[in-house]
């Protein structure tokens, strides 16, 4: 694990390098034992895995707002140095004493806290020797009143740390900020406090101040500057934007397939049950639904106690096809010995606490003592990892979610007419759930739809359970009237979602016929549950469908199910991805399949925007160059046979650099029609680049359209390119040159070659550099000729 006793960091200190006071000694050593003692059960596991690196970029829907960058999957970088790599992230900052930030961002369960927790632990067992104190500071725990906040009350906040804290520990914080590790773990939970890092922050380090003042002084590097602070959160929502900030932004990847058996095998060694360790990974196989969801270690920790429950009583046993299954299974004998109204009491205080965006609980929240008592002994809820002892929080926040989920499926209190507003669904100016209770959709749909004996009925009884027939039939009217086909791709993922938790074949049959033949997911995030219930739906609908999943970060198994759907006859994705994908099926000797997938890829338009793109391109030609030239001779890539349309966008800094890498695979394009390299910026070939362009114009034998506007091209160029010209005489339709410092000697040697071109209907040359009786001069010569 990138969190895991980061062996590779540095070697272990020899000495501490506190040489002060006792009780600054004393301190460390306790705050070393807290760190160094780990949880007991599952808790206790730790797996290994990936920090990757990514970055935020501009919404694309909403204007200013930031958001997780979706990356191409040959384009993840794995933090493969392990911790080391991740704090030193930033070591080639150029002012060293400056205070380096660095965000750790993933969904909820996808592992951060337990990351945090493993970067402690490391430093406690002597890993990190360049920081003498880690705070880890779970955020929910910050007092979030007043103005009376000062930096003591954030780094030994009551119940926080081992023991009342003398000045003389502090003083020494404060004297060497620079081995100080500060992290803030779960910092969503601060989204009060948005807007902070414009506030004021006040005066000194030890003043108090309110805690925005005191967090808009960390962020802006005037308190405890110089120390590394470390932050996870969940990426959506308003604090999203103030990560911009950060030096280093990574996100924990999950569990990959391998992990997630990892952690089932682990999980059966802590509990004592190795007899169970096989038969539970079989168990998951048989259920793909929920392995495609065992990237998360929360679904996968939850699968691994309803295994353990059903192997103990049944060895024929079979896991629930859906989410909401699983979490009946495991709430169900809960259920059973439940006070009278326990389950649906917590369900409400789920629903209350994620709709403010908390997730931790107070004892006097609780509907009474008994509840409370039953809920901490099924596990329900638990303390806090670092919090004060009397704070409680939902051992998982998909379990907050089906609570959540099972209270509006349950509570009169909902009026019928706001039950779909919950779904998600139908566009509103404000999102429902962002970070918070964002599962809610598909249990609310898997409750109140499956079949009530083995679902709601088993949990609160089928007398309780019929005051859900009402709420199936508005979300049926509302489902049904739904058209998936005019869904915004994230709600036609989530219909798709919820559609498989229903188990209820009208419902799904309804979803697949109104799946549009062509799907877009141009820049909408694909997980493995995504890719799941998508494949799925596309098989069942019994139609053709083209896809782009281009910028979606699918992986290469969900990229190869899907395209390897024999409904699915044409897609685009990222090159990289696809020729990773191609190698893999090579290497697997599918031959078959293979050659489907080529035959499927199509690249029409394509549009470089980046270096990447251009070496993309490069790699894929390259491919049918080494196909061609072997004794395949069948290897031609459609893609790249077949292309039309080529557009060239990179900008004037890398335009001439990127385009002579281009310019050395054109001819590969036999069926190219349309060349295109004028884009807003200007890409600045200039006229070396114009000169090499036209050295391939005997290949470009379909090339009708030629825009090469704005492209710093003088008289020299326009000269080269005249005479290349007449090559494309048959083909040859449209040539623009707008905008270039082409003067008299390159217009007229342009002009004169047109008699050749047969096809020629419009040469576009108005540019200010060329002499106005030069200009009338040519319109007279030849009325093709446009300069205006
Ligand atoms: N690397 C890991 N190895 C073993 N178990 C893990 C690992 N990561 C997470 N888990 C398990 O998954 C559970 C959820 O992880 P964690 O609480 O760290 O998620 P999170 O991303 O902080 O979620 P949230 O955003 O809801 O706070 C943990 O309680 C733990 O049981």
């Amino acid at each position: 694990m990138v969190a895991g006793p980061a062996t590779s960091i540095l070697p272990s200190p020899t000495l501490h390098p506190l040489t002060c006071a006792e009780s600054v000694e004393q301190f460390c050593r306790s705050l070393r034992d807290k760190y160094q003692a780990k949880p007991a059960g599952p808790e206790g596991i730790l797996v290994e895995v990936d920090l990757v690196r990514v970055r935020l970029e501009r919404s694309s829907s909403k204007g200013q707002e930031r958001e997780l960058a979706t990356l191409d999957w040959a384009e993840r970088q794995p933090a493969r140095g392990g911790l080391a790599e991740v704090l030193l992230a930033t070591s080639d900052r150029r002012r060293p004493r400056e205070t380096q930030v660095i965000a750790v961002l993933g969904k909820a369960g996808q592992g951060k806290s337990h990351w945090a927790q493993a970067v402690s632990w490391a430093w406690a067992c002597g890993q990190l020797p360049q920081y003498d104190f880690v705070f880890c500071i779970p955020c929910h725990c910050l007092d979030r009143r007043g103005d009376t906040y000062r930096l003591q009350d954030l780094l030994f906040s009551p119940g926080l740390q081992p023991r009342p804290v003398e000045d003389e520990v502090f003083s020494y914080i404060l004297r060497r900020p620079d081995r100080i590790l500060l992290i803030l773990d779960a910092f969503e939970e601060l989204e009060t406090q948005d807007g902070f890092l414009h506030s004021a922050c006040g005066p000194g380090s030890a003043e108090p101040r309110s805690l925005r003042g005191l967090l808009a002084g960390l962020f802006q590097r005037k308190v405890l500057r110089g120390c590394t602070l470390l932050l996870t959160a969940r990426p959506r929502g308003r604090l999203a934007q103030s990560l911009s900030k950060a030096d280093a932004v990574f996100e924990v990847a999950g569990f990959s397939a391998q992990q997630a058996e990892t952690y089932v095998m682990r999980y059966f060694e802590t509990s004592g049950a190795t007899e169970h360790q096989k038969r539970a990974l079989a168990l998951l196989q048989a259920q793909p639904f929920l392995l495609s969801h065992s990237h998360s270690p929360t679904v996968c920790r939850a699968v691994c106690q309803l295994s353990e429950a059903l192997l103990e009583l049944d060895d024929e046993a079979e896991l629930p096809s859906t989410l909401t299954g699983l979490y009946v299974g495991l709430l169900g004998p809960a259920a059973h010995d439940s006070p009278p109204g326990a389950l649906v009491g917590l369900a409400r205080l789920a629903w209350d606490l994620g709709r403010r965006h908390h997730s931790s609980l107070r004892e006097d929240q609780f509907p009474s003592a008994e509840v409370r008592a039953w809920a901490v002994a099924r596990g329900l809820v638990q303390p806090t990892r670092r919090g004060p002892e009397t704070e409680l929080v939902f051992s998982s926040f998909l379990l907050q979610c089906f609570l959540g989920a099972l209270w509006l499926a349950l509570s009169s209190e909902i009026k019928d007419k706001e039950l779909p507003q919950y779904l998600a669904l139908t566009p509103r100016k404000k999102r429902p759930y962002d970070n918070w209770l964002e599962g809610v959709p598909r249990f609310l749909v898997g409750l109140v739809f499956q079949p009530r004996p083995r679902c709601l009925g088993a949990l609160v009884g089928l007398a309780a359970a019929t005051s859900a027939d009402r709420k199936q039939k508005v979300l049926t009217r509302y489902l049904k009237r739904l058209q998936p086909g005019t869904l915004q791709v994230g709600r036609l993922l989530e219909l798709l979602h919820c559609a498989h938790e229903a188990l209820d074949a009208g419902l799904w049959q309804h979803v697949l016929h109104g799946l549009p033949a062509r799907l877009s997911f141009l820049g909408t995030r694909l997980s493995p549950p995504d890719t799941y219930v998508l494949g799925s739906a596309l098989e069942a609908a019994g139609r053709n469908f083209s896809l782009d999943l281009r910028s979606t970060g699918i992986d290469p198994t969900g990229l190869g199910t899907l395209v390897g759907l024999s409904c699915v006859t044409h897609f685009r994705a990222t090159l990289s991805d696809t020729v990773g994908l191609w190698e893999s099926l090579q290497q697997r000797g599918e031959a078959k399949l293979l050659r489907a997938v080529e035959e499927k890829f199509t690249i029409e338009p394509f549009k470089a925007t980046s270096m990447k793109d251009v070496e993309d391109l490069g790699n894929l030609v390259q491919i049918q160059r080494t196909r061609s030239s072997s004794e395949d001779t069948a290897g031609e890539l459609p893609a790249v046979r077949d292309l039309k349309k080529l557009e060239f966008a990179l900008g004037s800094a890398l335009g001439p650099q990127a385009f002579s890498k281009l310019v050395r695979i054109l001819e590969a394009f036999s069926s190219l029609q349309h060349l295109d390299l004028d884009s807003l910026s200007e890409n600045k070939i200039g006229d070396e680049g114009v000169a090499q362009l036209s050295a391939t114009f005997p290949q470009l034998k379909a090339l009708e359209t030629l825009n090469l506007s704005q492209n710093n091209i003088t008289d020299v160029g326009a000269c080269k390119l005249a005479k290349a010209l007449p090559s494309l005489a048959a083909s040859l339709v449209r040539l623009s040159l707008y905008n270039n410092y082409i003067c008299d000697a390159g217009a007229e040697s342009l002009a004169h070659v047109l008699p050749d071109m047969v096809s020629l209907r419009v040469l576009e040359m108005w540019t200010p550099t060329i002499p106005f009786g030069v200009q009338e001069h040519l319109q007279q010569l030849d009325s093709r000729i446009i300069l205006r």
